[in-house]
């Protein structure tokens, strides 16, 4: 079995635990399934079309990082309750952290930093996602619009039902998106493509998606996406820790640095990895013929 309990004896782990059992407003967050290392993480406001709230903002980075020093969790799947995935940033909602910061006292000088503060705040609880060291699957249905395709962007691998929709609805909203879509897509898509939906606030379509790379496997129902997607995290949840925990870090530094900086972060990354236990298992299992039992985080 791989990812299995600790219990409470380590006391970050069990720290974690109790941040768990504490619950979420705006998130349901739940191991999948005992026997795997497998979490979901459901944006749970239906009725709202999972908007992103402030209460949103401040618990996705929360779930994300539990999630990253919680020992059982070894994959992460991100998807969302009710019949579209998310409708982009919730618009005129109390304690919206951009209406308070724009309207704040007379000073515009004060009123820009506000919001200069309340912006780098939203992006980093999306960044979050990348932050978590487990992987995050993101399994997409229904529409998935403006900030919702931020928190699509940030998700190590995309998944989506053959109903999905994606649209950056900013330019229509007489903004500029702000919350990472504009840095990440480019490198998913290709800046043709990320131009081509920023600057037209087009909807596409998930075989349009699949084309473009946003999303990497189109399912043909919410059923066989759920399915589908569990199948993929288990999978991953049953690998070594340590390799996929250093393959995601590894990707990530990669994507942002030269390929010489890139090559320079693997040599030194594996130059400790290499001399893991996981690793000697693995040689041991092929030359044993049978599947290696990795070791617990
Ligand atoms: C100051 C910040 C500036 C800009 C930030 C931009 C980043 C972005 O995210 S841009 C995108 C912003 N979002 C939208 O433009 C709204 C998108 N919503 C929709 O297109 C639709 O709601 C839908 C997702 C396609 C779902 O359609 P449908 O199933 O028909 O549901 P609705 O009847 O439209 O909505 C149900 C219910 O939810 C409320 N709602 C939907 N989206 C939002 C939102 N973004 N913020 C707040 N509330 C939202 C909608 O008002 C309905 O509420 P009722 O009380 O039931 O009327």
């Amino acid at each position: 079995m791989a990812g299995g309990d600790r219990g409470s004896s380590d006391p970050a782990a069990a720290a974690a635990e109790a941040e768990l059992r504490r619950g979420f407003e705006t998130l349901a967050v739940a191991r999948s399934d005992t026997s795997t290392g497998v979490y979901e993480v459901r944006l749970n406001r239906p009725a709202q079309r999972n908007a992103l709230s402030p209460a949103a903002f401040a618990e996705i980075p929360r779930a994300m990082s539990l999630l990253d020093r919680l020992p059982t969790a070894r994959a992460v799947v991100l998807s969302a309750a009710g019949p579209h995935f998310c409708a982009g940033i919730e618009l005129g909602g109390p304690g919206n952290p951009l209406t308070a910061a724009s309207s704040k006292g007379s000073d515009p000088v004060a009123a820009a930093e506000g919001l200069r503060r309340a912006i780098l705040e939203m992006q980093d609880a999306l960044t979050a996602i990348e932050r978590c060291r487990k992987p995050v699957i993101a399994a997409v249905h229904g529409a998935c619009v403006g900030g919702g395709v931020d928190v699509v962007a940030a998700c190590d691998i995309r998944c989506c039902s053959r109903d999905a929709t994606f649209v950056l609805k900013e330019v229509d909203m007489a903004i500029v998106a702000d919350l990472g879509g504009l840095q990440r897509l480019p490198r998913i898509v290709g800046y043709g493509n990320a131009a081509d939906l920023a600057l037209t606030g087009r909807r596409i379509t998930a075989m349009e998606a699949k084309e473009m790379g946003l999303v990497s496997r189109v399912f043909d129902s919410k059923k066989e996406l759920d399915a589908g997607v569990a199948k993929i995290a288990k999978e991953i949840a049953e690998k070594s820790a340590w390799a996929v925990m250093g393959t995601k870090a590894v990707l990530l530094r990669s994507r942002d640095v030269t390929v010489e900086q890139g090559l320079e972060h693997v040599a030194t990354w594996n130059a400790a990895m290499l001399r893991s236990n996981d690793l000697k298992e693995a040689i041991r299992a092929f030359l044993e013929k049978r599947k290696p039992v990795f070791s617990k985080l």
